[in-house]
């Protein structure tokens, strides 16, 4: 049975779900995620110690809800995320269950948007979302359908001014940082994921941008959908549109519950945030263990008013933020908020009829991404100067020096133009290799991007080798043809058996570029299956030299 969604709750009620008004379905699954004693440990290397990044953190989220992940930097937020998600990475252990609608594996409808904005600086911010709908929207919707749900998403996101603006890399100046992040989330919410992870979202914006984002994302989980965000140090007003709040300090839970009754929380706790202070700066004061004492950071950033001076005379103000942070963690254990979500998850737990999508993350067919990707592909590496028009100049430059060593070795029968020859050819097939590494800058740009969509289950890795390998085919191709036939021209090297070394190292060039790429592929991402298209490649090129 599917949970229907419907009537907004507009992150208000624990009712199941928001609503699913204003889009492009009425009916949406929805995604209540659970997580008990979630501990993260990082093994002892080399005799060092073990390093716990989380303590046992227990907690829940809801659809319709926007809750935020807070903490001073190192309290393991975004570690929390990656554990969530799925995506820590493998040098770390983790224990304790994370259960989304009770089920343990993470299937489809999940999206996370990275601390750092991976994009492609030679498309333009309507490209970039287009390209990504076409991959992931289901491939029986029509290209108007499409185009219709980009368009409704750069409105979204105001993202209209910059649409055909380039995102800009070392030689476009593009879009702006706030741009750009609204451009990372619009990217994640283009296909409306039931459970949306932000890591911090509005680190590096202005206070007005930070508000619209966090706002939009309010809105998003108002749809239905569970969202939840990484923030540093968020204005009062941007503080106020959390629904739910999860504080963590070196990995422990200082309090998780309504956002509104954090503050109730705190001076429970004997921790009053003062008037006119910032909730979420008073939180953060009072567990970021930078700060010596509350009473320090109090004197020495203000004078403080007479009613600050009466609570820095309470001998709980005067302790070591380390004894304040285990005060808080120790209250908020025994703590009713703490009672109530438990409580909550075992409300949750027994929803029935809740269920998951079974699909990955794109409804795209293979084919369809192949195309695609190649296009998106083709069309970066032809808009950036480094990966082919750079590389034409300088392979062209370098064949004529090369052309200059062989000029004319003579007619194919001596001794000494066989020689020639073979080592004509030896030079032009390494030479070809390591000019490939000229690519690589722009080649591990690509990469990052790829990273991201692999994670976020945008496409396969088959898909993406394929389709690079057919983007940069014509390209190899053109240059090794240019360049061996300025090499061959200069050497006069144009008899019958020549044209057969010059077809076998033209296509060996290529192969040995591709390769090349291929390794760099390989290094980068820890896949078996690259390993096998680097160990094909490598015996390819061995079977040419055999031929050869
Ligand atoms: N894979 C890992 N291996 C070793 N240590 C790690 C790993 N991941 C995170 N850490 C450590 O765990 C701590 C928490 O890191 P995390 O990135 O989760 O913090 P954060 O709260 O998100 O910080 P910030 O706000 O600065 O981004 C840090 O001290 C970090 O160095």
């Amino acid at each position: 049975m599917e949970i229907e969604v419907e009537g907004d709750n507009g992150g208000g009620g624990g009712g199941v779900g928001g609503n699913g008004g204003g889009d492009h379905d009425h009916r949406r699954l929805v995604a209540y995620l659970v997580w008990e004693d979630l501990t993260v440990v990082v093994p002892s290397f080399r005799g060092g110690a073990t390093r716990r990044l989380l303590h046992g953190v227990t907690g829940y989220a809801e659809p319709g809800r926007i809750m935020a992940v807070m903490g001073p930097s190192g309290s393991g937020k975004s570690t929390l995320l990656d554990s969530l998600a799925g995506r820590l990475p493998r040098n770390v252990i983790m224990t304790g269950s994370v259960r989304i609608n009770g089920q343990r594996r993470l299937h489809g409808g999940i999206a996370y948007v990275t601390q750092h904005d991976v994009l492609l600086g030679t498309l333009t911010v309507k490209e970039t979302l287009t390209y990504s709908a076409h991959l992931r929207l289901p491939t029986t919707m029509t290209k108007e359908e499409v185009n219709g749900i980009v368009e409704e998403t750069i409105l979204e996101m105001g993202l209209q001014n910059c649409a055909n603006g380039f995102i800009g890399n070392w030689h476009i100046r593009g879009i702006s940082g706030g741009e750009k992040k609204r451009l990372s989330i619009a990217l994640e919410i283009l296909t409306q994921p039931r459970l949306l992870f932000l890591d911090e979202p509005t680190s590096g914006l202005d206070s007005a941008s930070a508000y619209f984002i966090i706002q939009t994302l309010k809105n998003t989980a108002c749809n239905g959908r569970t969202v939840i965000s990484s923030i540093h140090q968020p204005s009062s007003e941007v503080f106020a549109l959390f629904d739910h709040l999860l504080l963590l300090s070196g990995g422990e839970t200082v309090y998780h519950g309504e956002a509104k009754r954090a503050v109730e929380f705190f001076a429970e706790a004997g921790f009053p945030c003062p008037s006119r202070r910032n909730p979420s700066d008073h939180f953060l004061r009072c567990i970021n263990s930078s700060f010596d004492t509350i009473r320090n950071t109090s004197m020495g950033s203000h004078k403080p008013h007479s009613q600050e001076i009466k609570k820095l005379s309470d001998p709980l103000m005067n302790l070591a933020t380390a004894d304040i942070k285990a005060t808080l963690v120790e209250k908020y254990k025994c703590s009713k908020y703490a009672t109530k979500a438990r409580s909550r998850i075992r409300e949750i737990s027994n929803i029935d009829g809740l269920e998951i999508e079974k699909k990955g993350g794109s409804q795209a067919g293979w084919q369809k991404q192949l195309l695609i990707l190649t296009q998106r592909s083709f069309v970066n590496m032809s808009r950036d100067a480094g990966y082919y028009w750079i590389r034409i100049l300088v392979y062209t430059v370098l064949s004529i020096c090369v052309g200059t060593v062989f000029y004319d070795v003579g007619a194919s029968t001596g001794y000494t133009a066989i020689m020639g020859r073979v080592n004509c050819g030896g030079f032009i097939t390494g030479f070809m290799t390591i000019m490939a590494v000229g690519g690589f800058p722009s080649f591990i740009e690509e990469i990052k991007v790829f990273n991201r969509e692999r994670l976020n289950r945008h496409y396969g890795n088959a898909v993406y080798i394929v389709s690079n390998f057919l983007s940069s085919f014509p390209f190899l191709f053109v240059t090794s043809f240019a360049t061996i036939t300025i090499v061959f021209f200069m050497g006069k090297i144009r008899s019958g058996f020549d044209y057969y070394i010059y077809l076998c190292l033209v296509l060996l060039s290529c192969m040995a570029t591709v390769e090349s790429c291929m390794m760099v592929v390989a290094s980068l991402v820890p896949n078996y299956m690259m390993g096998i298209v680097v160990g094909v490649g490598f015996s390819v090129r061995n079977n040419y030299f055999l031929t050869i």
